[in-house]
């Protein structure tokens, strides 16, 4: 589904992102864990197709888009949510959830399933999404994503801001996507969290992926060795 390779992303000298590779096959639920500034949003973006890459490249579907714009990213399927939530706030929730559909891919998702997946929306349909709850718009930005039905979806920290209530519930409504064979790529600061919720996670350290394995095959106190740099190489088998 997505494969990145040897990517360098810098901000004029500095580079965010540093040699980083990856390959998330389809239905992949991956986790991506860092600090902050570990450089986790710049390669979402580059991904997506927000920043430029300085070299390396991005395939997804086995199509090289690392020069590709971003709109037709979306229309090839692939979509990012990004941290913020960047939503029009003049708009209602309902006319939010519409631009979504711009890029007219056909699939399973359409308005009325977006309301069945977050029915803490459905009174908010004609609010301004300027005056929603944090978990409203988070909820509201999700589903404009879903509504370009994409094959492989990118969440740039979905918690930033919520209450772990409504980080459950945000949660309940993205694990409903898994059986629908949605990739899954995201931003996760709860360890334990992004360990229950999906197959691999991966960290970076200072623009670099740091580790990279399987739920199944790591651990907390793995995770926050690589998370504090006292993790020597990547994949390296814990001792
Ligand atoms: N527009 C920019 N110009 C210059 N440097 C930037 C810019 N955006 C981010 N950076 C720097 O790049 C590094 C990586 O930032 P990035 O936002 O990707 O990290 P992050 O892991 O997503 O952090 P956070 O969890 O705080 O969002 C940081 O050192 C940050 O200060």
């Amino acid at each position: 589904m997505l494969s990145v390779r040897n990517l360098d992303v810098r901000y004029g000298q500095f580079r965010a992102v540093q040699d980083v590779s990856m390959e998330i096959a389809q239905g992949d639920i991956v986790s991506l864990i860092g600090a902050n500034g570990a450089g986790k949003s710049t390669l979402l973006r580059a991904i997506a197709g927000a920043l430029p890459v300085y070299s390396g490249s991005v395939s997804f579907k086995q199509q090289d888009v690392t020069q590709t714009p971003s709109s037709t990213r979306v229309k090839q399927g692939l979509s990012l949510v990004p941290e913020g939530r960047r939503l029009f706030a003049d708009m209602t929730v309902e006319e939010n959830l519409l631009l979504g559909t711009t890029v007219k891919r056909s699939g399973d998702w359409n308005i009325d399933r977006i309301f069945e997946t977050f029915p803490n929306l459905v009174k908010r349909r004609h609010s301004k999404t300027g005056h929603l709850s944090g978990g409203e718009q988070q909820a509201t930005a999700i589903g404009r994503a879903l509504m370009s039905n994409p094959d492989l979806l990118i969440l740039d920290e979905v918690s930033l801001g919520l209450s772990p209530l409504v980080v459950d519930q945000v949660y309940a409504s993205i694990n409903s996507l898994k059986g629908a064979g949605t990739t899954i790529l995201l931003v996760e600061q709860d360890l334990g969290r992004a360990i229950s919720f999906s197959q691999r996670a991966i960290c970076m350290l200072e623009g670099k992926v740091v580790l990279d394995k399987p739920t199944c095959d790591t651990n907390k106190e793995e995770i926050t060795q690589a998370y504090f740099g006292l993790h020597q190489s990547n994949n390296q088998e814990a001792s």
